[in-house]
This record gives C-alpha cells, sequence and structure tokens, in this order.
C-alpha cells in the first residue's frame, strides 16, 4: 500500500484502487506502479509505504519492552495494532532470557495475543498491582495526554493502566502532536451504557459542543459493541481544551462509563519515527 501526504503521510494525492482496477497484467501493473512512485515530489510532500509505519510501531514497541520489562514483572497488556509487536518481542525476551513474568490483558485482543505467544496470563482479581503496562495509543499530545479507543478498547485499558507502576506509550509517529485532534480526527471516543447513548451525546454537545456519534460496526448491522456490552460515542471536538477538565465534565454524565482521555497517566511514550529512529518522551 502506497500513500502520499503532507509530511506525516495521509493519502492526499493518490486513490487507492483495486488491482481489479488496472484490467492489465501483473507485471504490467508494476510498470505502472514505479511510474507513479518515481514522479518527482514537492519538497513539502513526502511518500512513505506502510512499511514504514509497521517498522516505526515495531521499533517503538521493541525499544519500550527492552528498557522497560524485567524478571518477575506483573505486565498490563494494552491493545490495538501496536501491542503487537510489544508482545512478540517480549515473548522472545522470555523465551531467551528465561524471564518469569505475568500478564494481564486490557482486552479481549490483548488476551489472545498472550496466550497465542504463550505469556502466563492473570487477570486483576489474582494479581490486582502491576509494575507496568505498555499501551498503544491514537494521540499524544507533548504532555503526553492521550486519545485512546479508536479501536473499541478504553474503560478495561484504563483500569490496567491505573493499576500499574508505569504507564508506557508505544505509537508511531503518526500520533505524536504537540495538541490533541492535530492529526487524529475522530474525536474522544465515550464507552456508555447501551440505553443512555442519546441523551449522553445530547450532553455532551451541550455543554462541550461538537458532536458526538454513535459508533457504526464495520462488519455487522448497528453499533459497535464493546468488550464490555457498551456501546461507543466518538466525540468530535473542535479547538483546544482543557482535557482534564473535559474527561471530569464527561465523566459526570449518567450513563458514562468511561472516556479515551488519559490525562496524566503516561510517564514516558516511544515514537516510532519516519527516518526508522525512536523518539522518546518524558515527563518529570
Ligand atoms: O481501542 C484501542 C486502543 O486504545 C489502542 O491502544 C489505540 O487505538 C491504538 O491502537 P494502534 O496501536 O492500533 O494504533
Amino acid at each position: 500500500m502506497i500513500c502520499v501526504g503532507p509530511g506525516t503521510g495521509c493519502a492526499v494525492g493518490l486513490k487507492l484502487l483495486p488491482a481489479s482496477a488496472f484490467p492489465i497484467g501483473k507485471s504490467s501493473r508494476c510498470t505502472l506502479l514505479n511510474s507513479l512512485v518515481s514522479i518527482k515530489l514537492p519538497s513539502n510532500v513526502s511518500l512513505c509505504t506502510m512499511d514504514a509505519v509497521e517498522s516505526a510501531k515495531n521499533k517503538a514497541a521493541s525499544m519500550a519492552v527492552d528498557l522497560h520489562i524485567k524478571d518477575n514483572f506483573r505486565i498490563g497488556i494494552g491493545s490495538g495494532s501496536t501491542v503487537v509487536y510489544a508482545v512478540q518481542r517480549l515473548a522472545e525476551r522470555v523465551k531467551s532470557e528465561g524471564l518469569k513474568v505475568v500478564c494481564v490483558p486490557t482486552s479481549f485482543q490483548a488476551r489472545q495475543l498472550i496466550i497465542e505467544n504463550n505469556l502466563p496470563l492473570t487477570d486483576l482479581e489474582i494479581t490486582p498491582q502491576l509494575d507496568v503496562c505498555i499501551d498503544g495509543a491514537d494521540e499524544a499530545d507533548s504532555s503526553l495526554c492521550l486519545i485512546k479507543g479508536g479501536g473499541g478498547c478504553l474503560l478495561q485499558e484504563k483500569v490496567v493502566a491505573s493499576v500499574s507502576d508505569q504507564f508506557v506509550v508505544i505509537a508511531d509517529y503518526r500520533k505524536k502532536s504537540t495538541h490533541l485532534g492535530e492529526q487524529w480526527s475522530k474525536g474522544v471516543p465515550v464507552e456508555v451504557v447501551g440505553m443512555a447513548y442519546r441523551p449522553v451525546a445530547s450532553a455532551i454537545e451541550r455543554l462541550l459542543g461538537g458532536k458526538a456519534v454513535l459508533r457504526q460496526a464495520k462488519a455487522k448491522a448497528g453499533p459497535v459493541v464493546t468488550d464490555n456490552g457498551n456501546l461507543l460515542l466518538d466525540w468530535i471536538f473542535e479547538g483546544r481544551h482543557d482535557w482534564k477538565a473535559v474527561n471530569s465534565t464527561i465523566k459526570m454524565i449518567p450513563g458514562v462509563v468511561e472516556t479515551g482521555l488519559f490525562v496524566n497517566m503516561a510517564r514516558v511514550a516511544y515514537f516510532g519515527m519516519e527516518d526508522g529512529s525512536v523518539s522518546e518522551v518524558k515527563m518529570d
């Protein structure tokens, strides 16, 4: 997959089309692709492949696991596509170094990842306090205030992060912002009980402006249902906000279970960058 974009790499100039859109042979398609990618781009436009994004995720995740996981650690395992690389690296270290660890999942997906990688699975009933939690983010601002829940997993993620001595964020360069909303345009996820979604949406819009939209499923008719049996609103906001205050305001609305705003929780983040480096951001 190829995308062309201004700096951070969202598709703006090329529309992605299936191979069937080009009724020519595979080698001719490759020639066409090569001629497309050899077009000289203006200096403010970069060409990236999804491989670059995946490599950035992998580097950030591996560095976090190498720097923050020690023998006998109790580990919270976050959710999403970046965490996959962290779990793979953790499994490698467990095998090669004989580390003894236990893992608490933050979602159905995380639980499966732990099991598939033969890591010891536990839960907060057995292990209520953790040494570290490693998780992805949809966007992080310069003070490591996060938007999470783009994949619908915010509630268990916040609980697990809250009982961890260290909360370590891993992400690729597209998630690193100065202010929330710079790169992430899908809003702040809010988990709500089903019967309350309309009054909660109205209250958010009245109190904070913007638009709160019920998240619809892609491969199922109707809304996304979370791992906890709830629904999700995405609050599309405008402008800058005091995120601590916004989080409190939304949480006070009856029917809200949790928000995807993680304020003052992460102390360190690793961002895999476009140039292959990893940027470490630490809060004092
Ligand atoms: O609901 C999903 C979680 O909050 C993820 O951690 C977040 O969406 C980041 O996921 P990814 O690593 O796939 O960008």
